[in-house]
């Protein structure tokens, strides 16, 4: 899909949230006309997975107790046939890595979205991060392809250049918005509006859409500017007034497509 389908078809968007960005994230799904919904409880899964268009699982704050809680959503969203997306969180900290080996294990994913750290991890890559950063330097195109292929899942890789990759299909949007690395959550509310935008079928443009249409709305925003609190606030304005032309435009002069 693309923004303006986003705004007719309004999908519901279902988010198992860190407790450090749920609010941000739900005006992010919600300004661009999506409904999300949020929630952690095990019994209401599959009736939520039921009338849910996509299924988001972020780790932010996952706890022990919480990672069969998680495989279980996962598994029923599967089985009703909505797509699901992984956002692993600072996933090379031990406890977390062992977390999401089991989570791969015995849970589905159909996209895997994080920074080049973090996507890194998957692609058995040594990346530098610190915390829920990535600090280092390396082949992003090479990382997201590798971690596709060993996870079979779309791979979406933020960054001043954002890649999705499938293993076979490649797109990249090379554009530096430093301001949208300056507040926390941009990332968790892209996951979320990833599955706004695959909510009618997962495919790699799909998904490059959803992250162009972010990126743009960053590129607006920080024209207006360069403060984080007004920055939070302007790009949730962006989003709500961003045009499906200007993103075409947007996309047609800088994602480039790689076999
Ligand atoms: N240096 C940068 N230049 C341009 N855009 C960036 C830059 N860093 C991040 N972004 C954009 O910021 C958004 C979030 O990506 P990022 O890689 O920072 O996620 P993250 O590390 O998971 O963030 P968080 O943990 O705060 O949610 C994406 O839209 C990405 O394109
Ligand atoms: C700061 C932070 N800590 C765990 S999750 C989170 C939000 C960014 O993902
Ligand atoms: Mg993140």
């Amino acid at each position: 899909m693309n923004i303006t389908d986003v705004r007719t078809k309004s999908p519901l968007v279902l988010t198992y949230a860190n407790f450090v960005t749920p609010q941000f994230v739900a005006n992010v799904v919600n300004v661009v006309g999506a409904s999300p919904l949020m929630s952690r409880e095990l019994a209401e899964f599959k009736e939520l997975a039921g009338i849910a268009n996509a299924v988001i699982i972020n780790t932010g704050t996952l706890q022990k107790v919480e990672i069969n809680d998680i495989i279980k959503l996962s598994q029923e969203a599967y089985q009703l046939g909505k797509p699901v997306i992984l956002d692993p969180v600072a996933v090379s900290v031990p406890f977390r890595s062992q977390a999401i080996t089991q989570f791969l294990s015995s849970g589905h994913v159909d996209v895997i979205r994080g920074n080049a750290a973090e996507i890194a991890w998957f692609a058995d890559i040594d990346f530098a991060s610190q915390g829920i950063d990535a600090t280092g330097k390396g082949d992003v195109i090479e990382i997201a392809q590798r971690a596709a292929h060993k996870t079979g899942a779309v791979i979406a890789l933020s960054g001043a250049c954002d890649v999705v990759s499938d293993g076979q299909y490649t797109q990249t949007l090379d554009i530096n918005v430093e301001q949208l690395s300056s507040i926390v959550g941009t990332g968790d509310a892209l996951s979320s509006l990833i599955g706004a935008f695959i909510a009618d079928g997962l495919k790699v443009p799909n998904v490059m859409n959803a992250m162009a249409t972010f990126k743009l709305a960053g590129q607006k925003a920080a024209t207006k500017t360069n403060r984080p609190g007004s920055f939070t606030n302007q790009l949730l304005d962006e989003l709500f007034v961003i045009d499906n032309i200007d993103v075409q435009n947007f996309m047609e002069k800088s994602v480039l497509n790689h076999g």
